[in-house]
């Protein structure tokens, strides 16, 4: 029996040998290694407990994010609050101390187009469009071609945008029916941007026109694949993106198609009135750009443009639905002199003004603004350090909602912005602490367009924009909301309108 018991012994002896020693000194490594490096096995646990937590709020911060921000501003009392955001981590400040601090800095110390580029990949997503970090290396044209020129020029276009407007609406709505509000704010923004950017040739070539349209997308979804995979495989995955982005192609080589007709046989009869022709006049001259060039920085702008204004005004068409109440006074103020006015002069229309504001207060897009990179250790007035590579951003979502900036921030009150002296008390609800403003003004409380020298140069023509198309609908049409559902969802810091939601829209009599 022993003889045959024996080797098997032996065997099983040799085969624990390993598992035996490392038995014994594991607990010795522990003792040496590890244990002078944790206090206690509690405090071990709660270092482990506090890893995972930080995991898993990353790994469910797209559908916490907005929720977590509230909170966060909720705890700020006007302090600064450092929250981890999945691309860094992010000190948020809101009191006016520190937001200037925001203002101030210098374009070598705080960085928005360090934090794009951190969001959307344009090595991979944009046609391997890669911008510099630091704002202004390479000239900001665009801020005089859209803040100046292409304010200026706006009256200029209006007959060309009530045209497409009514061409839209008549091809997507006709005499009425239900309606996806977003597809169809989408479509009428993009035609009018295209207008705008290229001309009215170029507004109604559908190829052109449908590879700009989801231009956009595909640089969104394929920024967002790019965040949802681990760090590592980003290159490998990146690598296969391009092979998406046919449309993205042909939206690049029409653009330069365009950009080099125009430079290489300039008409002198034609005078053009567009944003790429402006992009061309006030690209660099003293290191000229090549076409390719400027059809990238007409691209960011158009990517900048077309989904926020589609966006905002989705909301606005929403918030019009859900307050039927501001459908006669915005009706009537159209019928007045200040309706002929705003045709002349491409802007006015005060109580449509404080409504389309009020939209914007109530849903607004982002819930964090004035998001910047630290290109090195940035060190707010009040002493709160935020280490090179790590984001700022002001929590502008729950601002505006905050009373203290807001009376009654929880009514939507369509005429709070308006001057009480043209409202003549009419169903004005509550009035601003500040005074009256318009939509496109900046200030203290207002930093929907951004704040300091970096601020929204496209904001007239939104405003614009959405006039026109809240104008076309009132005169036209009746309209209530026909789902009955929740109109929104948060994305991360973003609030975008739920799939699928539709109004009704009944032609007047
Ligand atoms: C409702 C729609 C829009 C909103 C809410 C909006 C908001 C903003 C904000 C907040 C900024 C500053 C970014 C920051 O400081 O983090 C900004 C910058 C910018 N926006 Fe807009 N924007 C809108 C539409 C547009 C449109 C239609 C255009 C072009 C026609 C445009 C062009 C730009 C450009 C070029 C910048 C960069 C400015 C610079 O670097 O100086 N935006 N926008």
């Amino acid at each position: 029996m022993d003889l045959l018991v024996s080797p098997s012994a032996e065997a099983l002896a040799r085969l624990l040998a390993p598992v035996t020693f490392l038995f014994c000194c594991v607990p010795v490594l522990w003792m040496v290694v590890v244990k002078p490096r944790v206090k206690s096995t509690t405090s071990f646990l709660s270092e482990v407990k506090g890893r995972l937590k930080t995991r898993w709020d990353l790994f469910t911060y797209p559908i916490t994010a907005n929720g977590r921000i509230r909170a966060a501003y909720a705890q700020m009392n006007g302090k600064a609050l450092r929250m981890h955001s999945p691309e860094s981590w992010m000190t948020l400040v809101s009191s006016p101390e520190l937001i200037k601090d925001i203002k101030t800095a210098t374009n070598d110390q705080l960085s928005l187009h360090a934090a794009a580029k951190e969001i959307l990949k344009p090595g991979y997503t944009m046609n391997g469009f890669n911008w510099h970090d630091q704002r202004g290396i390479e000239g900001i044209g665009f801020v005089r071609t859209l803040r100046t020129l292409l304010t200026n020029h706006l009256p200029q276009l209006t007959p060309g945008v009530r045209g497409i407007i009514d061409r839209t609406f008549a091809q997507e709505v006709g005499s009425g029916g239900t309606v996806n509000v977003l597809t169809l704010s989408k479509k009428v923004v993009t035609k009018i941007s295209a207008y705008s950017f290229f001309g009215l040739d170029y507004a109604e070539n559908n190829e052109f026109i449908d590879a700009a349209y989801y231009y956009n997308e595909d640089v969104l979804y394929g920024s967002e694949l790019l965040r949802l995979v681990p760090g590592f495989l980003v290159p490998v995955v990146g690598a296969f993106i391009p092979m998406f982005l046919k449309r993205q192609r042909t939206f690049f080589y029409g653009l330069v198609d365009i950009i080099e007709g125009r430079m290489n046989n300039p008409d002198p009869t034609v005078k053009y009135n567009d944003v790429i022709q402006w992009i061309i006049d006030t690209s660099p001259k003293s290191n000229p750009w090549t076409p390719p060039r400027m059809a990238f920085e007409v691209m960011a702008i158009w990517f900048g443009s077309v989904q926020g204004l589609a966006t905002t005004l989705t909301f606005a068409i929403y918030s019009l639905c859900e307050n039927p109440e501001y459908i006669a006074p915005l009706r009537e103020e159209m019928e007045s002199s200040a309706g002929g006015e705003f045709f002349v002069q491409g802007e006015g229309l005060p109580l449509m003004d404080s409504f389309l504001k009020e939209c914007s207060r109530w849903t607004p897009v982002e819930s964090v603004t004035a998001r910047r990179c630290a290109l090195k250790d940035f060190i707010f007035s009040d002493g709160t350090r935020v280490a090179k590579g790590e984001w700022v951003g002001i929590p502008i979502g729950p601002m505006l909602r905050d009373a203290s900036m807001y009376p009654q921030p929880d009514v939507f009150d369509g005429f709070r912005f308006v001057d009480p002296k043209i409202l003549r008390g009419l169903g004005q609800k509550s009035t601003q602490p500040e005074g009256p403003s318009k939509f496109t003004d900046v200030s203290e409380t207002w930093h929907v367009w951004g704040t300091g020298k970096l601020t929204c140069p496209g904001r007239f023509f939104v405003s614009y924009v959405m006039k026109h198309v809240m104008y076309h609908i009132l005169d036209n049409y009746d309209l209530e909301m026909d789902t009955n559902r929740k109109n929104t969802v948060h994305w991360r810091t973003l609030t975008l309108p739920s799939p699928g939601v539709k109004a009704k829209l009944t032609a007047r009599v």
